[in-house]
């Protein structure tokens, strides 16, 4: 049955969903990425499509900005449609000095300044933390490939336009190494629904140093990204 946000049939989701934040980065990965791929949801144009990828069934879809939008799509997805792995496919701005653009970042864990995992966690903080199983095969499938990744916390702010620029000193002195803006909200709709959540980063943008990708890197390294996020779902047995 639809939901308010997601007009796909039952069934038309795999079991794992790829979900970038823009919706046209769905269309991109479905198109290049997957084969048959079909649009199951275009609801207020947040495409969903289902495909394949090396024999393997999958889907992706945008997630918008923010965590109150990953937060309704990533609920309605596990509720309604028996999605049971989301695995986040963003861009991030990094905060640590070592860090580089087109670097990609493993969300091991994600700070926030958003409330809503105390809304859920009766005001005490909660961890907001990848699954093992599905960090353990990205950290994999990057061996594999021998793609440097670096695995960590992260912060997912509100605001893309933050106010306190010391927050960023902050961040960087508590080995923060990257700022977004919805990792924490999906792994607490993950834990709240019992599902399966990672979120993998292509840095975009460099904020201490003021740096930011030029569109045709973004495209390279975004590809980077996606490859070892679908060449992870294999490892999953
Ligand atoms: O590139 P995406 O996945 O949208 O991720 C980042 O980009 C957006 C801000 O420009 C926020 O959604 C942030 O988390
Ligand atoms: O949230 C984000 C994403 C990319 N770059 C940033 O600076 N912030």
């Amino acid at each position: 049955m639809a939901t308010p946000h997601i007009s796909a049939a039952p069934g038309d989701f795999a079991e794992t969903v790829l979900m970038p934040g823009d919706p046209l980065r769905a269309k991109f990965i479905a198109e290049n990425f997957l084969t048959d791929a079909q649009c199951v949801t275009e609801v207020r144009n947040m495409f969903g499509y289902t495909g394949t990828y090396k024999d393997r069934r999958i889907s992706v879809m945008g997630s918008g900005m923010g965590i109150p939008s990953i937060s309704i799509y990533a609920k309605e997805l596990i509720t309604d449609y028996d999605v049971k792995k989301i695995i986040r496919v963003g861009s991030c701005g990094a905060v640590d000095d070592s860090i580089k653009l087109q670097d990609i970042i493993i969300g091991m864990g994600a700070s926030t300044d958003s409330k809503v995992n105390r809304i859920r966690f009766n005001d005490y903080d909660f961890a907001a933390i990848a699954d093992y199983q599905l960090l353990a095969n990205a950290v994999t499938a990057a061996k594999q490939k021998q793609l440097p990744v670096r695995v960590g916390n992260v912060f997912s702010s509100d605001l893309f336009y933050t106010p306190d620029q010391q927050l960023f000193e902050l961040m960087a002195k508590y080995q923060v190494l990257a700022v977004e803006m919805e990792a924490a909200g999906l792994y607490g709709v993950a834990a709240e629904y019992g599902a399966q959540a990672l979120a993998i980063f292509t840095v975009s943008d460099h904020i201490t140093r003021n740096e930011k990708l030029s569109a045709e890197a973004r495209q390279t390294s975004f590809k980077q990204m996606i490859e070892l996020a679908l060449d992870s779902v294999l490892l999953d047995k």
